[in-house]
């Protein structure tokens, strides 16, 4: 997409509404490359995210998360999956801000069935699974409102309708920002 001039795409949202998934597709029809955050991190500490959770704690993650993100700032012609925390912190947000900030958003209840038997994802092991992606929602919808770019999805739309409304809608807000520029 020429428009892009090699923008890196950066996708957020909550957990399991396909940024890694998605993600790749995206890197593919563009001919960009594709990093995920949590892959990297894994690879880099040779453990796994349950492990770095366990062993290390939540916040030494978040220091890993940042410290990565903040690397991949540095290429262009990416996408980016980041983890589903990434958009808490200030500091990732002065790195997300250098490309374009797309949000997968997928209705929280829809992503319940998704997730049921995941044993991957360390804040969701406990509990109601509902009720704790309703509270981790409550406590993150009003950062990943702050994206560039908003792809709706339900969990029918194939990965590939995902990542081929995501280009519309990214093409959509590029040339809405550069009437606006003009004007
Ligand atoms: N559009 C889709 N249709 C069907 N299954 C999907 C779709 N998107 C993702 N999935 C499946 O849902 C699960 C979660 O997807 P994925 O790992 O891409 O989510 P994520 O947003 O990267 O989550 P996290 O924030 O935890 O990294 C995976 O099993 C994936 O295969
Ligand atoms: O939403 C989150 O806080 C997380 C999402 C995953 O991508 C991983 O980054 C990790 O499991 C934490
Ligand atoms: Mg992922």
């Amino acid at each position: 997409m020429d428009l892009l001039r090699g923008a890196n795409l950066y996708l957020v949202g909550m957990m399991g509404v396909g940024k890694t998934t998605v993600g790749r597709i995206l890197a593919k029809e563009l001919k960009y490359h594709f990093f995920d955050t949590d892959l990297v991190i894994a690879q880099v500490a040779n453990q796994s995210i349950a492990d770095i959770f366990a062993t290390q704690g939540e916040e030494e993650f978040r220091e890993l998360e940042t410290k990565v993100l903040g690397q991949l700032c540095a290429y262009t012609n990416l996408v980016v999956a980041t983890g589903g925390g990434t958009i808490l912190r200030l500091t990732n947000w002065s790195y997300l801000h250098h490309g374009i900030v797309v949000w997968l958003d997928v209705p929280v209840d829809q992503l319940c069935d998704r997730l049921r038997d995941d044993i991957t994802r360390p804040l969701l092991r406990e509990g109601d699974l509902k009720s704790k992606l309703e509270t981790l929602w409550k406590e993150r919808e009003r950062f990943y409102t702050q994206a560039d770019v908003r792809v709706c999805a339900n969990v029918s739309d194939s990965p590939e309708v995902v990542a081929a409304r995501a280009i519309e809608e990214i093409q959509k807000a590029i040339k809405a920002k550069i009437g606006n520029d003009v004007n």
